[in-house]
């Protein structure tokens, strides 16, 4: 049986890209001199089919989850905080708020699986599929119905969606970063030690003991990880998941994305699993603070465009990388080439 989330992405144009790289070098600048925004540039033209690129319409969505493995002890904060953070959210007092309010983006929150229900609140949608994950360390996160429930999430948060061209996805979820550093030694074979990091700001005993948890979860679940869905399955979250499903979505639909932190860029390793023809449509905004994320974006051969020690996820790194993203269109649709500007070629 084939599933939607193995569906192709849609695949960048050459003939675009050659003429996108053409362009680049036509312009009135030395060769090569606006590095990383001619790459994305470049890209976003093959992508698009077009040599105007343009990502000016965005959706922010954040997804939040719990972890059934905060009851190790891995986190800072309690596990109430998920919950609590929705509702600041909702009232515009986190950061992603302040950050997508200035970006006049799409905004919405998406509740894939509290502990507890909340109550109506504006611009969050409650899309739970359980309550809380479970404990990764004794059992599989989630079961199959779940999975495959939190895609769809993702999938229909894309789906639904208005006229947009670019996504960010965000997550909310106490304990997530011991379950993006557990997913991300399952897909790099590197050490627990090597993929853990103090997430909110744990004590050199809490380090310890999170990397312990992540060894044993993962030597619970190794044998039985036999593809991308899997690992996903056994070692995820519901956010993560619900991310994955959107991420797959887009490229699907030729949305561009904009990949955040640590947690978010494991979900953008699961959805390359899943479906690797998604991944000529991630764009990763920075390099988070968590030791991990480095080693994560190397693996995944992606070149993110900021480094600000950030480390609160939330998409506020994606958020702040949107305008990057913009501008490198706009000097590519709007700078005046040698000829036209009557600018003397070099010789390079
Ligand atoms: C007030 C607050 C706001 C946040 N916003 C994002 N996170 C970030 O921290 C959490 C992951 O860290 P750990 O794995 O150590 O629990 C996630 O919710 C992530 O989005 C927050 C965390 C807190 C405490
Ligand atoms: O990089 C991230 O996304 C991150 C790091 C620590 C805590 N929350 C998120």
């Amino acid at each position: 049986m084939s599933h939607w989330y193995e569906d192709a992405a849609i695949v960048p144009d050459e003939d675009i890209r050659a003429a996108a790289l053409q362009r680049q070098d036509s312009l009135t600048k030395p060769k090569g001199s606006l590095g990383q925004l001619e790459k994305v540039a470049v890209q976003l033209a093959a992508n698009q089919h077009s040599n105007t690129p343009v990502v000016d319409k965005p959706l922010i969505a954040i997804f939040a989850g719990d972890h059934g493995v905060t009851t190790e002890g891995v986190s800072a904060y309690p596990q109430s905080v998920t919950a609590e953070m929705i509702r600041n959210f909702s009232r515009g007092g986190a950061a992603i708020s302040v950050l997508a309010k200035g970006l006049g983006a799409e905004f919405t929150v998406v509740n894939v699986g509290t502990v507890y229900a909340l109550e109506d609140l504006p611009n969050v949608q409650d899309r739970r599929v359980g309550s809380g994950t479970q404990n990764m360390c004794v059992t599989e996160a989630m079961d199959v119905e779940q999975c495959e429930a939190a895609l769809a999430v993702g999938r229909d948060i894309i789906d639904e969606a208005g006229d947009i061209n670019v996504f960010i996805g965000g997550e909310m979820g106490i304990g997530n970063t011991t379950s993006a550093a557990a997913l991300a030694v399952a897909h790099t074979r590197l050490s627990a030690t090597a993929m853990v990091g103090r997430g909110t700001g744990i004590s050199d005993q809490v380090l310890a003991k999170k990397s312990a948890v992540v060894t044993r979860a993962l030597s619970k679940h190794l044998a039985q990880m036999k593809n991308g869905l899997e690992v996903l399955r056994r070692i995820g979250g519901f956010e993560i998941a619900a991310l994955a499903g959107a991420y797959i979505r887009a490229a699907q639909k030729g949305i561009v994305v904009l990949v955040d932190g640590y947690i978010c860029t494991a979900a953008a390793m699961s959805a390359v699993k899943i479906n690797p023809s998604i991944r000529p449509w991630l764009f990763f905004s920075h390099c988070s603070a968590e030791p991990g994320h480095g080693r994560l974006l190397t693996k995944l051969e992606a070149e993110p465009l900021l480094q600000l020690d950030m480390r609160l996820g939330e998409g506020s790194g994606a958020a702040l990388a949107l305008p990057i993203l913009q501008a490198a269109c706009h000097l590519h649709n709007q700078m005046a080439s040698f000829d036209e500007a009557g600018v003397s070629r070099g010789n390079d």
